[in-house]
């Protein structure tokens, strides 16, 4: 990774710099390390997602991001300049609570336009604007409506355009899908990815989701404990995750001990469901090994084989539509392709 703040060639400057951030709240023996020497690069114009299990810091880093919090050691740049003394109204970011926080006593024209009023933008500009974030999130029929009396889509588009508003040159997303319904979030996802390509902004988005990271997202930040573990795009972290964590974390993966299948002891091979076969006579170039089907359940698109291989070691493949001949309590040959497997440090 190039130094935090530097240039990288290709992809769009590098707008955001996460230079070796440490958080720690409390004191003694209570104290928590919220955040743990996080550093890397939010590059301008991308789709950038902190991803990580409830706990992992990435709430943290977005609000450090913000303003609304400190570092304790490190540094946040923009555009390679130190930002950390900035209030948050200074900085060029805006955020996007997960509860929309819509002020429930003005309609949704006052909304947007609350935030412009307390920048002292000008009244004719602030109508334009309003206009034209409202034209933006296809809601302009709306201006007169109070919050209350809209859906959960429909207040976290009036949320988006209100964030939308000020012009950020960062838009900060915390978990924006999480209040709606699975249909609606689906929706909503597209959505989110339009203004984002429409408006040429930064999003850096938190979500514990890992399917709505992988949908969204031009690269992913993916945290434990807060530690980032690795940072790329979605289908390098898919093929290629850095750690077991990581490997489990994102989709489902097998994670089998490399000594089972005739390699050296000691690490790890990572292999997806539906990279594996079932089948008596593995291809040449595969790697099988056998295991006892303790599971047969069709999905629909697909049929989950589950199994359970010596060592105690559970095995999932995923075969396409439904299959016939393979029962619980049978043995069976699971089996891939070399070139599908990813080694992991144990
Ligand atoms: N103000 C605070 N005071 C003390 N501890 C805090 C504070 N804010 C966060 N923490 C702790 O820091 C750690 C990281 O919290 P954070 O909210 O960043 O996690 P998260 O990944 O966003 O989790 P979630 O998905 O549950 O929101 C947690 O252990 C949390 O309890």
């Amino acid at each position: 990774m190039s130094p935090a703040g530097a240039r990288v060639s290709g992809a769009g400057a590098v707008l955001l710099g996460i230079d070796h951030v440490d958080k720690r709240f409390g004191f003694g023996a209570g104290q928590i390390a919220a955040l743990d020497d996080a550093t890397f690069e939010i590059r301008d114009n991308e789709f950038f997602t902190l991803l990580g299990p409830s706990g992992c810091g990435k709430t943290t880093l977005l609000r450090i991001i913000a303003g609304f919090e400190h570092p304790t050691s490190g540094r946040v740049l923009l555009d390679g300049r130190d930002i950390g003394h900035e209030p948050p109204f200074k900085r060029p970011v805006n955020t996007m609570f997960q509860s929309y926080a819509l002020f429930p006593h003005l309609n949704v024209r006052q909304n947007i336009a609350y935030g412009l009023e307390m920048l002292r933008w000008k009244p004719a500009d602030i109508k334009r604007r309003v206009d034209e974030v409202l034209e933006l999130v296809q809601m302009p029929a709306f201006a007169d409506r109070r919050t209350t009396q809209m859906s959960g889509g429909q207040q976290q588009r009036i949320a988006l355009a209100r964030a939308l508003a000020p012009r950020p040159r960062v838009l900060l997303l915390d978990e924006p899908l999480s209040a709606l319904d699975l249909k609606l979030r689906k929706a909503m996802q597209g959505e989110l990815k339009r203004l984002q390509k429409e408006t040429s902004l930064t999003f850096v988005m938190v979500t514990h989701d890992q399917e709505e990271a992988l949908a969204l997202s031009d690269r992913i930040a993916v945290m434990n404990k807060g530690k980032v573990l690795q940072v790329a795009a979605p289908a390098e972290i898919y093929a290629r995750p850095s750690t077991c964590f990581v490997a489990d974390f994102i989709g489902e993966a097998n994670l089998i001990p490399s000594g089972l299948v005739g390699r050296p002891e000691g690490r790890t091979i990572s292999i997806r469901p539906e990279q594996i076969s079932v089948d008596p006579r593995p291809a040449a170039g595969h790697r099988g090994i056998a295991a006892t089907v303790t599971g047969v359940t069709f999905l629909g698109a697909d049929t989950l084989i589950e199994a359970r291989c010596t060592g105690d070691i559970s095995i999932r493949a995923r075969l396409r539509g439904a299959v016939s001949g393979i029962s619980v309590g049978e043995r069976a040959e699971f089996s891939w392709d070399r070139a599908n497997e990813w080694m992991l440090d144990a």
